[in-house]
């Protein structure tokens, strides 16, 4: 495909019409395009084509969109049967997105050629593999999508995460991080004490019984204090932000705000990495039905914390075309 540049691409014929799929996995919504055959959208524009897209109100609007893809047979090296490309609502590519493959995973079945089970998935995250779950009555429609969601890194540098005199090697676990956000200042708090986790993507893990925070403060105050977190200088390419409350040893409570978008009702990948994160504190055993605010995760750890499995729903919402930029 030829390169053109963004308004060139919105006026241009050839890309009205657009065929897509609108889905969502506990409520966290994305839009899929089929790029099995050619490109929808060329690379160098998805970011900007994405985040027109995903705005509410203007357009289809979503928390991401979501592109499926032949695998890259240069850049990686294990065997992929498809390929998962994720954009947030900023515009902003991430490498993994837990709600995404589910949703990516079914749509793949019922919905293409590629009728593999498992699924192997190229991410920019490296190799995850879904295992779908169909439906007693009809066996084509996919239920549930259980995923393999690769061993999770812990040290500040798979995070990123940079702090001046602190080795890079260091885990950065239940460790106070200086804060200057004026929410918690009103209450007398200069550092929250939390975790980190890369599970494809970086995770910052906050439980609020470690920082004598409650749900009611998150709720009040999440549009502040996520943004402020998302960009805090200690994270070079942002971070994705979970607040914990921890419930029993088998069940936590996650309140999200996700790197490049915002506040969602759910993030898959964030519940796994929330999940190990806990289970490593000895905060909860190793199975651990997660509560979001759109639904609930089984996360399971298993090998010694080495790997991790999601499990959890996807739903199609509508195809639709799209007409207009
Ligand atoms: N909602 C997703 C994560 C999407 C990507 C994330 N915002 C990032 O930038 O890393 C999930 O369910 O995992």
């Amino acid at each position: 495909m030829e390169s053109i540049g963004f308004n060139e691409f919105m006026k241009s014929k050839k890309y009205i019409n657009l065929e897509f799929t609108k889905m969502h996995a506990l409520g966290n919504d994305y839009i899929v395009f089929n790029e099995l055959d050619s490109l929808v959208v060329p690379e160098e524009l998805k970011g900007e084509f994405s985040n027109k897209i995903c705005k509410r109100g203007f357009s289809v609007g979503a928390d991401g969109v979501i592109f499926v893809q032949k695998p890259s047979k240069i850049e990686i090296d294990y065997d992929a049967d498809v390929r998962f490309r994720i954009f947030n609502s900023d515009g902003s590519e991430a490498e993994m997105c837990g709600n995404g493959i589910r949703c990516f995973s079914k749509y793949v079945h019922e919905r293409t050629d590629f009728k593999n089970n498992p699924l192997r998935v190229q991410s920019e995250g490296g190799l995850r593999i879904s295992e779908m779950e169909f439906d007693e009555s009809n066996k084509d429609f996919v239920k549930n999508v259980r995923v393999y969601m690769g061993n999770p890194k812990y040290a500040m540098k798979d995070i990123p995460m940079a702090i001046e005199n602190i080795a890079e090697d260091l885990e950065f676990m239940n460790l106070e991080l200086p804060v200057n956000c004026e929410c918690l200042k009103k209450i007398g708090k200069e550092a929250l004490k939390l975790s980190v986790a890369n599970v494809g993507n970086p995770h910052a893990v906050i439980i609020l019984q470690e920082n004598n925070l409650d749900v009611e403060f998150i709720r009040k105050n999440l549009n502040e204090l996520g943004g402020y977190m998302e960009c805090h200088p200690a994270f070079p390419e942002k971070i994705n932000v979970h607040f914990i409350n921890l419930i029993n040893e088998n069940e936590i409570q996650i309140i999200t705000w996700e790197r490049g978008a915002g506040y969602t009702t759910a993030c898959g990948t964030g519940t796994t990495s929330s999940v190990a994160v806990c289970e490593k504190l000895s905060k909860t055993g190793c199975k651990v039905l997660a509560h979001l605010d759109g639904g609930d995760l089984e996360i399971e750890i298993v090998n010694n914390g080495n790997d991790v499995y999601m499990k959890g729903g996807a739903e199609i919402s509508y195809d639709g075309i799209l007409k207009n930029l």
